[in-house]
């Protein structure tokens, strides 16, 4: 099986370390597909150390394994470690130009629980590669004359939104060089596997929860809320 791409993408969360807690670490996982009959899942485990004000650059180490299929363990490929320049955005913009040209115009879908940064990624990741940004959400919204989210939950209920959701993944398939950032809940529907995978690479912004609280009281749940329980 091919693992001969190892892409090394950090995606740092330096920034809840100063606030959280010395534990954080960062880490972010994304499948490559191998070959047409075979998925190969390639993961990326970045360990930052706390941001110190002190030091600029810090050595970031990462642990690559590649496994098969989502069934078979995975086995390290590669670790090491990067000397990464403090500006966040900058390491990002580094390591894409880094993956680019792996990507062989593949998509990438961005995975995450809501808050965990896949339109801020998505965005900086889109400029960076030349490839246009898609928000999955967004394209809902054009479709349902731009209601909201929560009002799409209120109005039609969840399984309509998820109807919604499949069909809008199932258009983006058929696309190369997009970055699309998926709603938080997309992933709970196997479809939607098949299609971010058919052509694209899935990235999975892996952010520790109490991060992810901070980032989503600090937004307000009036953005995305997500009236859990209901069933349309
Ligand atoms: N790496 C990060 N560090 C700190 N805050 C972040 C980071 N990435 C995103 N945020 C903030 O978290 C909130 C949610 O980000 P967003 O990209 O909208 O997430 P999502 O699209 O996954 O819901 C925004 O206020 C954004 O500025
Ligand atoms: O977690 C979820 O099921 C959802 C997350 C939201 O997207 P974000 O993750 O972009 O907020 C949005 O798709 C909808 O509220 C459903």
């Amino acid at each position: 099986m091919e693992a001969g791409v190892a892409c090394k993408l950090n995606y740092p969360t330096w920034i809840e370390s100063e606030r959280f807690g010395r534990n954080s670490t960062g880490s972010l996982r994304f499948g490559r597909i191998a070959k047409e009959e075979h998925k190969a899942r390639l993961v990326v485990l970045p360990h930052f150390p706390v941001l110190t004000s002190s030091n600029r650059f810090r050595s970031v180490s990462f642990e690559i394994s590649c496994s098969s299929s989502k069934n078979f363990s995975a086995s390290t490929i590669e670790t090491g470690s990067v000397h990464a320049p403090y500006d966040e955005a900058l390491v990002l913009k580094n390591k894409s130009l880094e993956v680019e040209p792996y990507l062989n115009g593949h998509s990438i879908y961005l995975v995450g629980l809501m808050g965990s940064g896949k339109t801020t990624v998505g965005k900086i990741l889109s400029n960076v590669l030349s490839y246009s940004f898609c928000d999955s959400d967004a394209l809902i919204k054009q479709e349902v004359n731009g209601m909201s989210v929560a009002e799409i939950f209120k109005l039609h209920g969840e399984r309509f939104f998820r109807k919604k959701e499949t069909e809008v993944l199932q258009r983006l398939s058929s696309k190369k060089q997009l970055v699309v950032s998926t709603g938080g809940g997309a992933v709970v529907c196997d479809v939607n596997w098949d299609y971010m995978q058919k052509k694209g690479i899935v990235v999975w912004l892996d952010v520790p929860l109490e991060a992810l609280a901070q980032r989503i009281a600090a937004v307000g749940f009036k953005t995305s809320v997500l009236p859990f329980g209901t069933e349309g």
